[in-house]
């Protein structure tokens, strides 16, 4: 019998969270790549508080391809991220569980079905107690993600990080596609309308009727222009003040970073935030109860140096230490039993 060549994350001690390969034992170069090095859902007993789901789908894109391969990206890139988070004082993977649950087989050729897949698995997750930091694919799977959060917790207040609006109809008369996800939620009463925001937003448009609608969905915009003017600490006040502690998803798309920032990316607009601001807004949501969050738009055919995956991993790595810190929060606060 052959002994494992590359040993996996040690033992966890008196019901502790299954942590990250150690990458001062196991370089970090070295065996198959999870999320941040951690356990996969399987090594954990299918039990996990933060599941880490890849969805290779891009059937749903007006412009390039390949965000199909975004989840593996971002897993790769983020082989170098570690344990400890001093940007918001936390150690993500031991204040919670948060395990690597793998990739939706989603069909390819079919963008109804894929759709109808995705909320499917998305709701068992979230039956299982589990939040999702889910990493597309295409920003065409908001729409069932979306759905699973608002069959869970109701109506969701939603921050989207985006250079697009993401609120057109149809594109040569299809419903599902990347470019419509959040007008299906607004049509289908999944958005808490009074706490909708677009973060990023730049770049043409059809017509000026585009933000009209937009507005008419209950949307407010702040412009990547507007984070540059206002700064992030003035941005971040107001978009936590207009979500309050309504049940918040975060959808992010990554071409909400200028092109210098993320080059690997289907439809790519000029003048958009950079990787700090990004984070930096992301980390003053600390109060905010974040349920799940998705990061999309990763096509990784068109980056340079894992520009764009690096940026996306970092991302991930911020919206999953909130989670954790949330959950942590919570636990304390009234003790359960056992930990799942
Ligand atoms: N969701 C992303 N990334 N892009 C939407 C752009 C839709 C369009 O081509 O008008
Ligand atoms: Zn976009
Ligand atoms: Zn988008």
């Amino acid at each position: 019998m052959i002994s494992s060549l590359t040993s996996n994350a040690p033992e966890p001690q008196g019901g502790a969270p299954r942590g990250p390969v150690d990458s001062s034992r196991v370089p970090r170069y070295a065996g198959p790549a999870t999320f941040a090095r951690l356990p996969r859902l399987d090594e954990t007993g299918g039990r996990t508080d933060v599941a880490v789901v890849g969805v290779p789908f891009d059937t749903g894109v007006s412009y390039r391809p390949g965000a199909r391969f975004g989840g593996n990206a971002i897993r790769e890139a983020s082989r170098l991220l570690r344990p400890y988070n001093p940007a918001q004082d936390a150690s993500p993977f031991a204040l919670a569980q948060v395990a690597d649950a793998g990739d939706i087989a989603v069909n390819p050729f079919d963008i109804g079905e894929a759709v109808e897949t995705v909320e499917h698995v998305a709701g068992e997750i979230l039956d299982s107690g589990a939040r999702m930091m889910t990493l597309g694919g295409d920003h065409t799977i908001a729409l069932p993600l979306l759905r699973a959060m608002a069959r869970k917790h109701g109506p969701v207040a939603l921050l989207h990080f985006d250079a697009h609006l993401d609120t057109w109809d149809t594109y040569f008369g299809a419903a599902y596609t990347h470019g419509t996800p959040f007008r299906r939620a607004s049509e289908e009463g999944l958005l808490d309308t009074a706490a909708l925001s677009h973060v990023g937003t730049r770049g043409p448009l059809y017509g000026k009727q585009d933000l009209d609608d937009d507005a008419k969905m209950g949307f407010g915009i702040v412009t990547s222009a507007d984070v540059m003017r206002r700064g992030v600490d003035e941005v971040t006040d107001q978009l936590r003040q207009r979500i309050g502690d309504r049940p918040l998803y975060v959808s992010v798309d990554i071409d909400v970073l200028d092109p210098a920032h993320a080059p690997g990316t289907g439809t790519p607009e000029a003048g958009g935030l950079t990787s700090r601001e990004l984070l930096e807004i992301l980390r003053g949501l600390s109060d905010c109860n974040l349920v799940s969050a998705d990061l999309v738009e990763v096509a990784p055919a068109y980056d340079h140096a894992e520009i764009t995956s690096v940026a996306a991993s970092h991302t991930a790595y911020e919206l999953t230490t909130l989670m954790t810190r949330q959950i942590a929060a919570a636990r304390e606060a009234e003790p359960a039993p056992e930990r799942p």
